[in-house]
């Protein structure tokens, strides 16, 4: 698992204080990174222009130039003069190598983006946009330098935003980097290591980034087991009884020895899933909400969902419910899968402020974060093109997710995929980060293109993986 940062001028700070380097040094690193990516995109005959801002980062992508200069076609084009020292000491060192300077946006077979990083701290003016816009128009591999232009103070998001196919980011991953309005953006994230291996340079930090090898699978490896040693999840049944069907295929594929439907009995159901119309004695957690539409039987759902001790699953039209209010006051062990609206409802309920989809969206870290601090017997998984796990201050975010997953039942599958690791005997945290992982994993195993994908291929690619 890697650590993401907020912010990483502390970790540059302590490279600096406690390891001796200095921010020559850093950058120097830095620009080499950058170099090695741009040459592995170039032929000989071809083309890398460098568009370098007035800061920091500009002057990383003049090192870059200055040290491919020579062996590659390299230029410079410098749309505002240097400002820092640090870019008008790069920029005469890159002019005494005898790096080419261009006085437009020319024509070329690399694009790198080393407008601005880590220091923009307003807005990005008419012809910055403009210039932006032009670049990404052009043809050609883009790659940024530590960041895409337009991500201001870390944080917030320009209109406009350099499209890299590649992004070098320096030192280590920054929070900004993983918004989901960023997934389109920054292309393939790698991180340059500035003259420390990535471990030392690192602090600790309460965000990280999933790995796929850190997947946790529900593998059966006792051989002397029977299906009570799975564990039971009991799934509430909606009157969109096809919610429900694909929760409990969901956690039926993810390893669950038995999977109960609760509620009426509907029509066709996939032969192992079991309906009953009470909560089987030896269930291990519910999952509730999905299918669930309003108005339902609050009497028998409260009954169900709060007079007993079981952990629970709760998604889709329960977080819009006032019933979320006792389930939060319960203090039962809980797990809530919302999508952006759903979680804006959880919101209102909890902390009595109203807050819009967008500004959720524009501060999914922040609301997670905090969320999470405020009910700390709570995991809240925060759905998304980056998916967000948020457990008592620490964020895991996961970025393997695909637009396949963009469709309606998807998140079921999810649900009850999580059930089933709680039923398991995983954590609820534990439960929900890895079926998580493997929600999106699976979509990918069987992903021939990104449209015709159903939610019960996911459970199809839950066998693959
Ligand atoms: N040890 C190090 O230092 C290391 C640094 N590294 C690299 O440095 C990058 C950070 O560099 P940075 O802090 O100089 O910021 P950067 O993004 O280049 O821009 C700041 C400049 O832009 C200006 N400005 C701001 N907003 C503006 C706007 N809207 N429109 C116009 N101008 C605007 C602002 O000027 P202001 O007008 O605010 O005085 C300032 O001059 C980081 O991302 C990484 O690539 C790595 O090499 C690792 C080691
Ligand atoms: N563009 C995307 N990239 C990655 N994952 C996505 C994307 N769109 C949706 N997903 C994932 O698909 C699931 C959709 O869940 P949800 O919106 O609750 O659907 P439903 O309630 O219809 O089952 C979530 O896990 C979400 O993170
Ligand atoms: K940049």
């Amino acid at each position: 698992m890697h650590y993401i940062y907020e912010e990483t001028q502390t970790l540059d700070e302590r490279a600096y204080t406690t390891f001796g380097l200095n921010p020559e040094i850093l950058m120097e690193h830095a620009g080499s990174a950058l170099a090695k990516a741009v040459k592995k995109k170039l032929t000989c005959q071809q083309k890398a222009l460098f568009v370098c801002g007035v800061g920091n980062n500009g002057a990383d992508g003049m090192v870059a130039a200055r040290l491919l200069h020579g062996a590659n076609n390299v230029s410079l084009y410098l749309p505002f003069p240097p400002k820092s020292s640090l870019a008008k000491l790069q920029l005469k060192r890159a002019m005494q190598a005898g790096v080419p300077i261009v006085e437009n946006l020319i024509d070329a077979d690399v694009y790198v983006d080393a407008l601005f990083g880590a220091g923009l701290n307003r807005p990005l003016d008419g012809f910055t946009c403009n210039l932006i816009d032009a670049l990404n128009a052009k043809e050609g591999y883009k790659i940024a330098c530590d960041m895409p232009s337009g991500i201001v103070n870390d944080l917030s998001l320009s209109s406009t935003i350099f499209n890299a196919h590649e992004t070098i980011t320096m030192g280590a991953l920054k929070l900004c980097l993983f918004h989901d309005a960023l997934k389109d953006s920054v292309g393939k994230i790698k991180v340059a290591p500035l003259g420390l291996s990535r471990n030392l340079y690192a602090l600790p930090s309460p965000f990280y980034l999933l790995q796929k090898n850190e997947l946790k699978l529900p593998l059966r490896t006792k051989k002397n087991c029977n299906k009570g040693t799975f564990g039971h999840v009991a799934i509430v049944q909606g009157n969109k009884e096809g919610a429900a069907l694909l929760a409990g295929m969901g956690a039926f594929h993810f390893g669950a020895g038995l999977v109960t439907l609760l509620g009426e009995r509907k029509r066709k159901t996939p032969p192992y899933l079991i309906q009953a119309s009470t909560l089987p004695k030896k269930s291990s957690v519910i999952v509730a909400g999905m299918g669930l539409e309003m108005p339902f039987d609050t009497v028998w759902l409260r009954h169900l969902l709060l007079e007993n001790t079981l952990p629970l699953v709760i998604d889709a039209s329960l977080c819009h419910h006032e019933l979320m209010l006792e389930l939060l006051a319960s203090k039962k062990p809980l797990v809530l899968t919302p999508h952006p609206k759903e979680f804006s409802s959880i919101w209102h309920f909890t902390c009595n402020e109203k807050v819009s989809v967008e500004q959720i969206q524009a501060n999914r870290f922040f609301y997670a974060k905090t969320f999470s601090k405020r009910f700390p017997h709570i995991t809240l998984l925060l759905k998304g093109a980056n998916t967000i796990i948020a457990h008592q201050g620490e964020l895991y975010i996961n970025t393997y997710g695909t637009p396949a997953l963009a469709k309606g039942g998807s998140g079921d599958v999810l649900a009850g995929m999580i059930g089933a690791l709680i039923a398991q005997g995983y954590s609820l945290k534990e439960a929900t980060i890895h079926a998580s992982l493997a929600h999106a994993l699976a979509s990918k195993k069987l992903t021939c293109n990104t449209f015709a994908f159903t939610p019960i291929d996911i459970c199809k690619g839950l066998k693959c993986l």
